[in-house]
Protein backbone atom coordinates (compact mmCIF):
# COMPACT_ATOMS: atom_id res chain seq x y z
CA UNK A 1 0.00 0.00 0.00
CA UNK A 2 1.36 3.75 -0.82
CA UNK A 3 -0.24 4.99 2.44
CA UNK A 4 -0.06 2.41 5.05
CA UNK A 5 -1.88 4.72 7.96
CA UNK A 6 -4.68 2.47 9.70
CA UNK A 7 -7.95 3.37 8.75
CA UNK A 8 -10.43 6.03 11.01
CA UNK A 9 -11.15 3.97 14.33
CA UNK A 10 -15.16 5.20 13.85
CA UNK A 11 -18.85 4.02 14.79
CA UNK A 12 -18.62 2.35 10.98
CA UNK A 13 -18.44 -1.59 11.28
CA UNK A 14 -17.64 -3.87 8.32
CA UNK A 15 -20.58 -4.03 6.59
CA UNK A 16 -21.59 -3.59 3.42
CA UNK A 17 -21.69 0.03 2.03
CA UNK A 18 -21.62 2.60 3.49
CA UNK A 19 -25.01 3.90 1.78
CA UNK A 20 -24.44 7.88 2.40
CA UNK A 21 -27.42 10.27 2.38
CA UNK A 22 -26.26 13.72 1.89
CA UNK A 23 -29.40 15.44 2.98
CA UNK A 24 -28.04 19.09 1.53
CA UNK A 25 -29.90 21.67 2.89
CA UNK A 26 -33.23 20.41 0.94
CA UNK A 27 -36.32 21.75 3.19
CA UNK A 28 -37.88 18.42 3.26
CA UNK A 29 -35.17 17.68 5.75
CA UNK A 30 -35.71 21.26 8.11
CA UNK A 31 -35.21 20.82 11.70
CA UNK A 32 -37.60 17.86 12.84
CA UNK A 33 -37.91 16.08 9.57
CA UNK A 34 -34.07 15.02 9.58
CA UNK A 35 -34.82 13.01 12.61
CA UNK A 36 -37.48 11.60 11.43
CA UNK A 37 -35.33 10.64 7.97
CA UNK A 38 -32.80 9.23 10.47
CA UNK A 39 -35.21 6.83 11.78
CA UNK A 40 -36.47 5.42 8.29
CA UNK A 41 -32.66 5.27 7.79
CA UNK A 42 -31.93 3.37 10.76
CA UNK A 43 -35.14 0.80 10.67
CA UNK A 44 -33.73 -0.45 6.59
CA UNK A 45 -29.79 -0.45 8.66
CA UNK A 46 -31.19 -2.69 10.89
CA UNK A 47 -33.45 -5.04 8.57
CA UNK A 48 -30.61 -4.91 5.58
CA UNK A 49 -27.48 -4.80 8.15
CA UNK A 50 -26.05 -2.23 5.63
CA UNK A 51 -23.84 0.48 6.47
CA UNK A 52 -25.86 3.93 6.47
CA UNK A 53 -24.27 7.30 6.96
CA UNK A 54 -25.97 10.27 7.32
CA UNK A 55 -24.83 13.59 6.14
CA UNK A 56 -27.00 16.39 7.30
CA UNK A 57 -26.57 20.31 7.25
CA UNK A 58 -23.83 21.29 10.49
CA UNK A 59 -26.89 22.78 12.41
CA UNK A 60 -28.23 19.45 12.77
CA UNK A 61 -25.14 17.15 12.86
CA UNK A 62 -24.96 17.50 17.31
CA UNK A 63 -28.52 16.67 17.73
CA UNK A 64 -28.98 13.72 15.13
CA UNK A 65 -25.26 12.27 16.30
CA UNK A 66 -27.08 12.01 19.69
CA UNK A 67 -30.27 10.59 18.50
CA UNK A 68 -29.26 7.71 16.24
CA UNK A 69 -26.84 4.58 16.64
CA UNK A 70 -25.90 5.55 12.65
CA UNK A 71 -22.89 7.04 11.71
CA UNK A 72 -23.25 10.72 11.18
CA UNK A 73 -20.78 12.69 9.22
CA UNK A 74 -20.44 16.29 7.91
CA UNK A 75 -21.00 18.20 4.62
CA UNK A 76 -17.79 19.84 5.01
CA UNK A 77 -15.08 20.97 7.25
CA UNK A 78 -12.55 24.04 7.31
CA UNK A 79 -9.07 24.01 8.37
CA UNK A 80 -9.36 26.60 11.32
CA UNK A 81 -7.57 25.83 14.25
CA UNK A 82 -9.46 25.61 17.50
CA UNK A 83 -9.65 28.72 19.32
CA UNK A 84 -10.76 32.19 17.79
CA UNK A 85 -12.44 31.63 14.41
CA UNK A 86 -16.20 32.25 13.80
CA UNK A 87 -18.43 30.57 11.30
CA UNK A 88 -16.42 27.48 10.40
CA UNK A 89 -16.45 23.83 11.37
CA UNK A 90 -13.96 22.27 12.37
CA UNK A 91 -13.15 18.64 13.10
CA UNK A 92 -12.23 18.75 16.78
CA UNK A 93 -15.52 20.28 17.69
CA UNK A 94 -17.46 17.65 14.96
CA UNK A 95 -15.70 14.82 16.57
CA UNK A 96 -16.93 16.61 20.16
CA UNK A 97 -20.53 16.24 19.15
CA UNK A 98 -20.46 12.72 17.79
CA UNK A 99 -19.62 13.12 14.73
CA UNK A 100 -18.09 10.04 12.78
CA UNK A 101 -16.11 11.71 9.94
CA UNK A 102 -16.69 14.49 7.07
CA UNK A 103 -17.21 14.62 3.54
CA UNK A 104 -14.83 17.23 1.95
CA UNK A 105 -14.34 19.07 -1.33
CA UNK A 106 -18.08 18.12 -2.68
CA UNK A 107 -18.73 19.74 -5.73
CA UNK A 108 -20.83 21.86 -4.37
CA UNK A 109 -18.47 22.96 -1.48
CA UNK A 110 -14.68 22.65 -3.43
CA UNK A 111 -11.71 23.51 -1.53
CA UNK A 112 -8.30 23.60 -2.64
CA UNK A 113 -5.51 20.68 -2.82
CA UNK A 114 -3.72 22.24 0.30
CA UNK A 115 -6.90 22.18 2.41
CA UNK A 116 -7.24 18.19 1.66
CA UNK A 117 -3.55 17.41 2.29
CA UNK A 118 -3.89 19.18 5.97
CA UNK A 119 -7.26 17.70 6.53
CA UNK A 120 -6.88 14.24 5.90
CA UNK A 121 -3.98 13.32 8.56
CA UNK A 122 -5.97 16.14 10.94
CA UNK A 123 -9.10 13.76 11.10
CA UNK A 124 -7.23 10.56 10.62
CA UNK A 125 -5.56 11.40 13.95
CA UNK A 126 -9.00 12.16 15.53
CA UNK A 127 -10.09 8.64 14.13
CA UNK A 128 -12.53 10.46 12.21
CA UNK A 129 -13.87 9.51 8.31
CA UNK A 130 -12.48 10.97 5.56
CA UNK A 131 -14.56 10.86 2.48
CA UNK A 132 -13.00 13.48 -0.20
CA UNK A 133 -15.71 13.90 -3.08
CA UNK A 134 -13.65 13.70 -6.64
CA UNK A 135 -15.56 15.10 -10.03
CA UNK A 136 -13.68 13.73 -12.52
CA UNK A 137 -10.66 10.92 -13.20
CA UNK A 138 -8.22 14.02 -12.35
CA UNK A 139 -9.44 14.92 -9.56
CA UNK A 140 -9.61 11.68 -7.89
CA UNK A 141 -6.17 10.71 -9.15
CA UNK A 142 -4.66 13.64 -6.48
CA UNK A 143 -6.68 13.27 -3.97
CA UNK A 144 -6.22 9.05 -3.70
CA UNK A 145 -2.45 10.02 -3.75
CA UNK A 146 -3.00 11.74 0.06
CA UNK A 147 -4.98 8.22 0.83
CA UNK A 148 -8.53 9.19 2.14
CA UNK A 149 -11.12 6.75 3.61
CA UNK A 150 -12.83 6.95 1.07
CA UNK A 151 -12.70 9.22 -2.29
CA UNK A 152 -16.03 9.61 -3.60
CA UNK A 153 -16.45 10.00 -7.34
CA UNK A 154 -19.32 12.64 -8.54
CA UNK A 155 -19.70 14.33 -12.12
CA UNK A 156 -21.36 17.46 -10.70
CA UNK A 157 -23.55 17.76 -14.22
CA UNK A 158 -25.34 14.84 -13.44
CA UNK A 159 -25.94 15.66 -9.55
CA UNK A 160 -29.78 15.62 -8.94
CA UNK A 161 -30.43 14.78 -12.57
CA UNK A 162 -32.11 11.25 -12.04
CA UNK A 163 -29.61 10.04 -14.70
CA UNK A 164 -26.90 8.62 -12.88
CA UNK A 165 -23.17 7.86 -13.32
CA UNK A 166 -23.89 3.89 -13.31
CA UNK A 167 -25.83 4.29 -16.56
CA UNK A 168 -24.31 7.69 -18.17
CA UNK A 169 -20.73 7.18 -17.07
CA UNK A 170 -20.28 3.41 -15.99
CA UNK A 171 -16.68 3.87 -17.34
CA UNK A 172 -15.79 6.51 -14.47
CA UNK A 173 -16.67 4.03 -12.30
CA UNK A 174 -14.52 1.27 -13.62
CA UNK A 175 -11.98 3.83 -14.01
CA UNK A 176 -11.40 5.06 -10.67
CA UNK A 177 -11.90 1.71 -9.20
CA UNK A 178 -8.91 0.65 -11.60
CA UNK A 179 -6.66 3.26 -10.46
CA UNK A 180 -7.31 3.06 -6.96
CA UNK A 181 -6.82 -0.65 -7.00
CA UNK A 182 -3.37 0.06 -9.53
CA UNK A 183 -2.19 2.76 -7.01
CA UNK A 184 -3.04 0.15 -4.15
CA UNK A 185 -4.53 2.94 -2.66
CA UNK A 186 -6.01 2.79 0.80
CA UNK A 187 -8.64 4.80 -0.01
CA UNK A 188 -12.06 2.97 -1.32
CA UNK A 189 -14.72 4.10 -3.83
CA UNK A 190 -17.71 5.66 -3.55
CA UNK A 191 -19.78 6.94 -6.10
CA UNK A 192 -22.59 9.05 -6.85
CA UNK A 193 -24.63 11.85 -9.03
CA UNK A 194 -27.96 10.91 -9.86
CA UNK A 195 -28.58 7.46 -8.52
CA UNK A 196 -32.32 6.93 -7.71
CA UNK A 197 -32.94 3.14 -8.05
CA UNK A 198 -31.89 -0.08 -7.25
CA UNK A 199 -30.70 -1.03 -10.71
CA UNK A 200 -28.41 2.27 -10.50
CA UNK A 201 -26.71 0.44 -6.99
CA UNK A 202 -26.06 -2.55 -8.66
CA UNK A 203 -24.54 -1.54 -11.52
CA UNK A 204 -22.12 0.90 -9.18
CA UNK A 205 -21.02 -1.91 -6.59
CA UNK A 206 -20.92 -4.62 -9.57
CA UNK A 207 -18.19 -1.72 -11.72
CA UNK A 208 -16.36 -1.60 -7.93
CA UNK A 209 -17.98 1.37 -5.99
CA UNK A 210 -17.77 -0.09 -2.38
CA UNK A 211 -20.34 2.67 -1.36
CA UNK A 212 -22.99 4.93 -2.68
CA UNK A 213 -23.65 8.56 -2.05
CA UNK A 214 -26.93 10.17 -3.06
CA UNK A 215 -29.30 12.92 -2.14
CA UNK A 216 -32.49 14.15 -3.71
CA UNK A 217 -33.74 10.24 -4.64
CA UNK A 218 -34.14 9.39 -1.03
CA UNK A 219 -34.70 13.29 0.38
CA UNK A 220 -37.28 14.41 -2.33
CA UNK A 221 -39.09 10.40 -2.26
CA UNK A 222 -42.86 10.57 -1.28
CA UNK A 223 -41.76 7.17 1.10
CA UNK A 224 -38.23 7.64 2.63
CA UNK A 225 -38.22 4.31 3.67
CA UNK A 226 -39.13 2.38 0.81
CA UNK A 227 -36.83 4.08 -0.91
CA UNK A 228 -33.72 3.95 1.25
CA UNK A 229 -34.58 0.48 1.18
CA UNK A 230 -34.69 0.28 -2.57
CA UNK A 231 -31.34 1.24 -2.41
CA UNK A 232 -29.70 -0.45 0.31
CA UNK A 233 -31.23 -4.03 -0.64
CA UNK A 234 -28.64 -3.98 -3.85
CA UNK A 235 -25.34 -4.01 -2.11
O1 LIG B 1 -24.33 15.35 -4.66
C1 LIG B 1 -24.75 14.23 -4.40
C2 LIG B 1 -24.43 13.54 -3.15
O2 LIG B 1 -23.42 14.16 -2.46
C3 LIG B 1 -25.64 13.53 -5.32
O3 LIG B 1 -26.82 14.22 -5.39
P1 LIG B 1 -28.07 13.52 -6.09
O4 LIG B 1 -28.21 12.15 -5.46
O5 LIG B 1 -29.22 14.43 -5.79
O6 LIG B 1 -27.75 13.44 -7.54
Amino acid sequence: MKNSNKPAQTKMSNRKGPLIINFKNYLEISGDKALSLTKEAERVSEQTDIEIVLSPPQVLLAWLAKNTKLSVIAQHLDVQQPGPSTGFSIPEIVKDVGGAGSLINHSEHPINLNIIRDLIPRLRSLGLLSIVCAKNLAELRDISSIGPDFVAIEPPELIGTKKSISTEKPSLITDSFQHLKLEASRSQLICGAGINSSEDVRIAVQLGSKGILAASSVVKSKNWYEKIYELASQF
